[in-house]
């Protein structure tokens, strides 16, 4: 059974590092040929995973309808992207094993990855990797647990093929709940960075965690998500990774907002366009979301830090 990886960024290569690792067939597909050449010649992906050495049998291409030659495929682009990407080259995904590994809300269709999939790639069958998982931690071979969401009938062999013997994958038939628990814990890791940048100190993020995870329930029962999985890797798991790891780029985007300074956009903070996304989304299904619709005007900066401490606070006191 071969893999391949569309997108050489920092996750889509630490997944092609794991598999090729592990010995199997991988092959990542890069747009850039840069980066192609990095990685085929000196074995690095200099731009997005620079100091982690890369296994000599993991091949690069810029040609894409190679890269999906492969049984199945890890989609590790940007949530915004995803949907033009695979409209643009639908033909090439017909049939195909459409493993969504992005943790975002759509902002124009307010859908999460699995329902990008079925529009834009109608013919695919959609799966989802999602869970507690650094991309560096992943590529240098640390032992991980993440979630397989799959409502295929062989999902066992999809678990088996995609899990190696230290990246672990858990299965589960829910896959809007494991996609809902990626996209919105990082919307909540948004906000622990900021409150740890301000220096309001470690107890206001526990408070940030636990109602961020309240609110995560909510929308997620809301869209007919089973409990456990909010409470498994995919959601409890990852939103516990991210907030409280300066590893997380979504942190590191509050933390900076949080001490004054400009966070760097080339940088992919998926929070940033999910927080306003998940508040439309919020508002749409009439469910009560302060944290997420606090951290979506704070990021297109129509509130200041301060001001969106003092909304929280100010909140009607309520039982738990
Ligand atoms: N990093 C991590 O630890 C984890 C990330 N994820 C998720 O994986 C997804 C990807 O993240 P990550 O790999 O870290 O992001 P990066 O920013 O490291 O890489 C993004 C990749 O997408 C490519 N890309 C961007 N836009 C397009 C486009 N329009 N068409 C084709 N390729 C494009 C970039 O190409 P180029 O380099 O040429 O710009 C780059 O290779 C995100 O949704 C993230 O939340 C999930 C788990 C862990
Ligand atoms: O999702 C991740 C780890 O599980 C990575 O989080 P960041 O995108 O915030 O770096």
């Amino acid at each position: 059974m071969s893999i391949s990886v569309i997108g050489a960024g920092a996750f889509g290569t630490a997944l092609a590092q794991s598999h090729a690792t592990d010995g199997q067939d991988v092959k990542i597909w890069a747009r850039n040929p840069v980066t192609v050449d990095a990685i085929n010649q000196h074995h690095e992906n200099t731009t997005r995973l620079a100091g982690v050495k890369l296994s000599e049998s993991l091949r690069a291409t810029s040609d894409l309808a190679e890269a999906t030659e492969a049984d199945h495929i890890l989609l590790c682009l940007p949530m915004q992207k995803l949907s033009a990407f695979l409209t643009e080259n639908k033909t090439l995904f017909r049939g195909k094993m459409l493993i969504g590994c992005c943790k975002g809300v759509e902002l124009t269709s307010l859908s999460g990855t699995s329902d990008v999939i079925r529009n834009a790639a109608p013919d695919a069958t959609p799966a989802i990797l999602t869970g507690p998982g650094f991309a560096r931690d992943i590529a240098r071979g640390l032992p991980t647990a993440m979630t397989l969401a799959c409502d295929h009938k062989d999902a066992d062999g999809l678990q088996q093929s995609l899990s190696t013997s230290v990246l672990r994958l858990y299965l589960s038939d829910d896959m809007a709940g494991a996609e809902l628990g990626g996209a919105l814990k990082n919307v909540v890791a948004i906000a622990c960075g900021a409150v740890m940048g301000a220096g309001l100190g470690e107890s206001a993020r526990a408070a940030i965690i636990t109602r961020g995870f309240s609110e995560m329930q909510r929308l997620a029962a809301h869209l007919g998500a089973k409990p456990e999985t909010l409470t498994g890797l995919s959601g409890f798991g990852d939103l516990t990774l991210t907030c409280t790891s300066d590893q997380s780029r979504n942190y590191k985007y509050g933390f900076d907002v949080g001490t004054g300074k400009i966070p760097d956009p080339k940088i992919t903070t998926e929070g940033v366009a999910t927080a306003q996304a998940v508040a439309n989304l919020a508002e749409k299904s009439d469910v009560d979301m302060p944290l997420t619709r606090m951290i979506a005007a704070l990021t297109r900066n129509e509130i200041t830090l301060s001001q969106a401490v003092e909304g929280l606070l100010s909140r009607p006191l309520r039982k738990e």
